[in-house]
């Protein structure tokens, strides 16, 4: 059943400020909270979400991560002048106090830790915590970057501790390296931390030599810590998307956690003058969505940074629509990642490669060549582009994001008439007649036999879905016939042609695709399956082989992931059809996860295509398309060397026409 998103808001947590000047920290002010705040009100979001209270952590919660002489510190602040705290704040980097900055920290901890609660117990599925101060610089013993306690580190220990969590998976997607973070877990396996965040060769802050990508963990915990520093600015959505498909979603998968809390800084986004990067708010919704079926949808959000008080409320507002289960935004110009992008992508794989059998066969440079080759790379570009002396001073402007409008009918279900329709589906009836021209032309080709009455019924009942889906009316569908081919054909034929559609076409199993719907390129098709069915022949059908077939989900995440998915992104289709070939031997939680990362394209609108006699298919196709999370795999073991060297082949092959495939930077010269 469909359970709610949290959010969690106090706005006593506004009751704190800079009392005197300091450049460094005058960003940091309440009204990143309210504007926040209003805005999710004003989108009609806050009033959709569960509303959890905030309280104050407790001594012990906090030195879950902190030292007793810190806290004792911390707690002496209320009743210091102004003379004393300033004094105080000057043994910290980067940070202010405030008579109620302590009470503030107490509040954004508990509130992170209300968070925890009300996802692990499943009294809601996932949730975002709107707080401040931030938490991911702050230490054992300082204070740091505006943050007091660290939140989310703290949550993290916690979980573990009150749940016996095994994993716990943390991406910090702030502009800044959260080193309070790294250095809590670095020698603990049972948490994995993830970080991007502005780096430009250690010249920008907190100019920490262990931020770079070589920090991949000590001890236990090696490999459990992964830093993709970003040495330029202006990286877009391309830059983002790559990095999780090719680096953190397959890690991810095969960490398996119980738990994912996101260090949701949004200085990421254009326009804040913290990152200067350039992806759109829009973007939080993919980044987002893309987290969401580990750990069984149990997604806890914890605010860190964004100083964009434009930018900042848009990603807000587009990460806790999607918590919700909206359907994702059209994403914005992916022009493919940057060379600086690919080059950090590929030390990072590189760097982790003896810790993940994912990254196993990364293409293997010896670190070292890397550095040095980086260097010479990172000159070269220097002399391409003018040296930029002076900040870029002119106001970054983006288009407003999109409004993510929910159709009336979320999903549709075309069933024989002995099937029962599922919970929360609608079932398909086709209730006007289709023009007889469309008839007509549905008999001459499609129906072997002019007069089977029923093929005729599923196919027209098949276009008219893909003709709402189009006017909105539906989100997606499913539907279960007898001839899935003949199916994919009709509806290929009829979305491409009529309706004007880029088709996505995902074929699970083996079987004769008729590549001639990909050939003009209304359709991109990519089929997964055991044996190499024809070469791919032309850009627009691209065939997946895996040894063992699609029951092997160690290699069929990882198709997904390193080609599905940036296939998807760059294709940018208007509607998704997942056709699961007969005898596919596809695994149905592997079928779960599918169906539910593919509504990242086409505003969700799928529309998935089964034989018959796959009635037990019917209730989890369903669910995933009702937008409930999909159940975690299991660990994933390592996939097959030759599966893995063969999709390196073909994604090398490919990506000089499919930019979101590269992982490594162009050969230079
Ligand atoms: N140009 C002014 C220099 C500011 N240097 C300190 C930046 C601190 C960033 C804090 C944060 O955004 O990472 C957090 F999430 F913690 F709030
Ligand atoms: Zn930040």
């Amino acid at each position: 059943m469909k359970m709610g998103t949290a959010l969690i808001y106090d706005e006593e947590m506004t009751k704190y400020k800079l009392l005197w000047v300091d450049p460094a920290c005058k960003i940091e002010v309440p009204e990143r909270l309210t504007v926040s705040h209003d805005a999710l009100v004003r989108n009609s979001l806050a009033d959709r979400c569960v509303a959890i209270p905030v309280r104050e952590a407790t001594d012990a919660e906090i030195l879950l991560a902190h030292s007793e002489e810190y806290l004792e510190a911390v707690k002496k602040t209320p009743y210091m002048t102004l003379e004393d705290l300033k004094e105080f704040t000057l043994q910290y980097g980067d940070v202010y106090f405030h008579p109620n900055i302590y009470h503030c920290a107490k509040l954004a901890v508990g509130a992170a830790l209300q968070l925890v609660d009300s996802v692990v117990t499943g009294k809601v599925r996932n949730g975002m915590a709107l707080v401040r101060p931030p938490g991911h610089h702050s230490m054992r013993s300082a204070a740091n970057g505006f943050c007091v306690f660290n939140n989310v580190a703290i949550a993290a220990r916690y979980a573990k501790q009150k749940y016996g969590l095994e994993r716990v998976l943390i991406v910090d997607w702030d502009v800044h390296h959260g080193q309070g973070v790294q250095y809590c877990f670095e020698d603990d396996p049972s948490v994995l931390y993830f970080s991007w965040h502005r780096y430009e060769h250690q010249k920008f802050w907190p100019q920490l030599r262990e931020s770079d990508y070589d920090s991949v963990g000590k001890e236990k915990g090696a490999g459990f810590n992964i830093n993709v520093p970003w040495n330029k600015v202006g990286m877009e959505n391309s830059d983002y998307l790559s990095v999780f498909c090719h680096l953190l979603l397959p890690v991810a998968y095969e960490f398996c956690p119980d738990l994912v809390l996101v260090c949701a800084g949004f200085d990421s986004a254009i326009g804040d003058p913290e990152g200067e990067m350039c992806a759109t708010p829009d973007i939080f919704a993919h980044l987002t969505h893309l987290l969401m079926n580990l750990a069984g949808g149990k997604l806890c959000a914890v605010l860190e940074g964004g100083y964009n008080l434009t930018s900042l409320p848009q990603a807000v507002c587009q990460t806790v629509q999607t918590l919700l289960g909206d359907p994702l935004p059209q994403p914005a110009n992916l022009s493919g990642p940057c060379t600086s992008a690919l080059e950090s992508l590929h030390c990072v794989r590189s760097a982790h490669r003896p810790y993940w059998s994912c990254l196993k066969h990364a293409a293997d440079l010896p670190t070292s060549d890397i550095s040095t080759k980086r260097i010479k790379l990172a000159e070269e570009e220097e002399e391409k582009t003018p040296k930029e002396e002076e900040k870029s001073t002119e106001e970054k402007v983006w288009p407003e994001p999109p409004k993510r409008v929910a159709p009336p009918v979320r999903s549709v279900a075309l069933l024989p008439k002995d099937v029962t329709c599922p919970e929360g589906c609608k079932r398909f009836s086709s209730s006007e007649a289709l023009d007889p021209l469309t008839v007509s032309k549905l008999r001459e080709n499609f129906l072997k036999d002019a007069d089977d009455g029923d093929a005729l019924t599923t196919l027209s009942s098949l276009i008219s879905i893909t003709e709402e889906m189009k006017k909105n009316e539906i989100c997606s569908g499913l539907a279960l016939v007898r001839d899935v081919t003949m199916a994919m054909m009709c509806v290929v034929q009829h979305a491409a042609a009529a309706l004007s559609n880029r088709v996505l076409v995902v074929c699970v199993g083996n079987g004769k695709v008729p590549s001639h719907i990909a050939e003009e390129g209304k359709a991109l098709v990519v089929q997964i399956g055991s044996e190499s069915t024809e070469e791919q022949k032309c850009k627009y059908y691209i065939p997946v082989c895996l040894k063992k077939g699609c029951s092997d989900m160690s290699g069929f995440i990882q198709a997904v992931f390193g080609l599905f998915l940036p296939l998807g992104y760059e294709y940018d289709p208007s509607l998704v059809l997942l056709v699961r070939m007969p005898d596919s031997r596809i695994h149905d939680r592997m079928w779960q996860q599918l169906t539910a990362l593919l509504q990242s394209f086409a505003q969700g609108h799928t529309l998935v295509l089964m034989q018959e006699d796959e009635k037990a298919c019917v209730g989890p196709t369903a669910s995933s398309l009702l937008g409930d999370p999909a159940p975690p795999l299991e660990r994933l073991q390592a996939p097959l060397p030759q599966d893995m060297e063969a999709m390196e082949r073909l994604r090398h092959r490919l990506q000089a026409d499919w930019k979101l495939l590269q992982i490594t930077a162009p050969e230079s010269g």
